[in-house]
C-alpha cells in the first residue's frame, strides 16, 4: 500500500445524526457524509414518513417540516442497527413510537434493555409486539427524569438523550456512554437550541426545549474506526502511507497499541503517515468502552497482529461472541483461535488468498486486510457488509494501490 487516503464522517456519528434530524422544524444540512449503506438505508426510512433528503458529494439534506408518522419499512429497519434510534427521535417529535427491532452486525446478543429503561423513567409506556416495540405517551408527554444507567452502552446514552431533548424538564443521565459521535450528536442538537450539558463525561445533563431549529450545516466528525482500520493495514502492508483527516485524540488507545508493537508514525496535527517496514513486537489488545480501545478495532487490528514475532492477544470484553471472522482467517493459513472472548493471535507465515465470507463489517474489513497480506486472490462474499459502514472503500484502496475489485453492487448503492 503506498499513497494517501481521507477519512470520511463518521458512521456512528451520522447514523444517529440522520433520526435526530427529524426532531428539527427546519431542514438541516450535514457535510462529510460518508458513502456508506447505512445512510442509504436510512434514507429511505425518511423517505417513509414523508421526509425528504437528498444527498450527494459528501452533503445530505434533509427537510422533516412535512414529517408524518406512518410505518416504517421493516427491510431498512433490520438492515442496521442504528434504525432504534428512530424511537428516541419519533418519541421525541410525536410522543409515540413504532420501530421494529433492528438489525446490525451479527456479532452476539445485542439487548435494548436500558433504552426502554430509560424511555420508562421519562414516562413512556413500552410494549413488544410482533417484532416490534410499540412506544406511547400519555397527554401530558414525555418529562424530564433521572436515569443510571446499569452499564455504559452508547445506543443508550443516544436513543434516550434524543428523547429527552424536547421533553418538558430536566433529564439527568449517568453512567453513560462516552464515545465522541455523543459529543458529535450533542454539538448538533445544541447549535439547533437544545440545551445538553455533559456530553463527553459520564452523566448528561438535558433542559428540554419546546423547538430546535437549523441554522448552519454540520459537518460531521471523522471515523476513527475508519482511520485506525487504515493505519493497521498500512503499518501491515504498507510502503508509505498517509491517513488524511483524522482526530488523533480520539485514537489515543489504538494509536498506543501500534506505538507498543514498534509501529513508526509521524502524527500531525490531523493526519498520520506510517513508513511502514517495522519489525513488530506482540502485543496484549483488551476492548472497552471509550476513551479505551473499541472493539470496532480489534478485528481490524488482527491480521497487524499477526505480523509481529509472536503470539498477541484479544480479550474482548464488549461482545465476546464477535468472532465472524476467525474461521474465515483459519481457512486463509491464519493461526488464530477464541475461547470465552479470548483471542489468541500467532504470527502468520503462509497466508493464501480465499473464498470467505464477511459475516460482518469489521469481520469482512479484516477479512479483506488479510487478504492484502496473502498470496493470490481473496474473494469475499457478502460484502455489503461491508459497505454498510466503510466510505467508498473500494475507491479509497485503489488509491492506495491495492487490486480491488467490486463484483456485486447492493441494490440500492
Ligand atoms: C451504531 C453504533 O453506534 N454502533 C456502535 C455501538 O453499538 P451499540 O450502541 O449497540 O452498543 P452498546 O454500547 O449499546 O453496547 C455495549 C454493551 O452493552 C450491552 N447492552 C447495551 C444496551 C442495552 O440496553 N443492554 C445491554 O446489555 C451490549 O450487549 C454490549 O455488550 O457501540 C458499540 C460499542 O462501542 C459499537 O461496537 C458499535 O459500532
Ligand atoms: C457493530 C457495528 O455497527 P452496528 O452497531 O451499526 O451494527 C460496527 O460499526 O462495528
Amino acid at each position: 500500500m503506498h499513497g494517501e487516503v481521507t477519512i470520511g464522517g463518521a458512521k456512528n456519528s451520522t447514523v444517529a445524526l440522520i433520526p435526530a434530524a427529524i426532531l428539527a422544524d427546519t431542514p438541516v444540512k450535514f457535510d462529510s457524509v460518508p458513502e456508506i449503506l447505512d445512510v442509504h438505508n436510512l434514507m429511505l426510512i425518511l423517505e417513509a414518513m414523508n421526509v425528504k433528503s437528498h444527498f450527494s458529494h459528501g452533503q445530505l439534506e434533509i427537510d422533516p417540516t412535512n414529517i408524518e408518522n406512518r410505518p416504517l419499512p421493516g427491510d431498512a429497519i433490520r438492515s442496521l442497527r442504528a434504525s432504534y434510534y428512530f424511537m428516541g427521535a419519533m418519541l421525541g417529535r410525536f410522543g409515540k413510537a413504532v420501530v421494529g427491532f433492528p438489525g446490525g452486525d451479527n456479532i452476539g446478543p445485542r439487548p435494548i434493555d436500558q433504552h426502554i429503561k430509560g424511555f420508562k423513567a421519562l414516562g413512556a409506556h413500552v410494549e413488544e409486539e410482533d417484532n416490534a416495540v410499540r412506544i406511547t405517551t400519555g397527554p401530558e408527554g414525555l418529562h424530564g427524569a433521572r436515569v443510571f444507567f446499569d452499564m455504559v452502552s452508547v445506543g443508550a446514552t443516544i436513543n434516550v438523550l434524543l428523547a429527552a431533548v424536547k421533553a418538558k424538564g430536566t433529564t439527568i443521565m449517568e453512567n453513560v456512554a462516552k464515545e465522541p459521535e455523543i459529543i458529535d450528536l450533542a454539538t448538533f442538537l445544541n447549535n439547533m437550541g437544545a440545551h445538553i450539558r455533559g456530553a463527553g463525561t459520564d452523566e448528561i445533563r438535558i433542559e428540554g426545549v419546546e423547538s430546535l431549529k437549523s441554522t448552519n450545516t454540520h459537518t460531521i466528525i471523522p471515523d476513527r474506526i475508519e482511520a485506525g482500520t487504515y493505519l493497521a493495514f498500512a503499518a501491515a502492508n504498507g510502503d508509505g502511507v498517509l491517513v488524511k483527516n483524522v482526530i488523533t485524540e480520539h485514537l489515543d488507545p489504538f494509536i498506543a497499541k501500534l506505538r507498543e508493537m514498534g509501529v513508526t508514525m509521524e502524527i500531525d496535527e490531523d493526519s498520520i503517515y506510517i513508513p511502514g517496514n517495522d519489525r513488530l513486537s506482540p502485543v496484549t489488545v483488551k476492548t472497552s468502552p471509550f476513551p479505551g480501545f473499541a472493539t470496532d478495532l480489534q478485528q481490524p487490528i488482527t491480521p497487524l497482529l499477526m505480523c509481529a514475532q509472536g503470539t498477541s492477544k484479544i480479550i474482548e470484553t464488549i461482545y465476546p461472541k464477535r468472532i465472524k471472522h476467525i474461521p474465515e482467517m483459519q481457512r486463509m493459513g491464519a493461526d488464530i483461535s477464541c475461547k470465552d472472548g479470548v483471542f489468541t493471535i500467532h504470527h502468520a507465515k503462509n497466508l493464501k488468498g480465499a473464498n470467505v465470507d464477511a459475516g460482518e463489517i469489521r469481520a469482512g474489513v479484516a477479512l479483506l486486510g488479510l487478504g492484502l497480506m496473502a498470496k493470490g486472490t481473496t474473494v469475499i462474499n457478502n460484502a455489503d457488509n461491508i459497505l454498510r459502514g466503510y466510505d467508498r472503500i473500494v475507491e479509497k484502496m485503489r488509491g492506495l494501490s491495492v487490486d480491488i475489485e467490486l463484483l456485486t453492487v447492493a441494490d440500492n448503492l
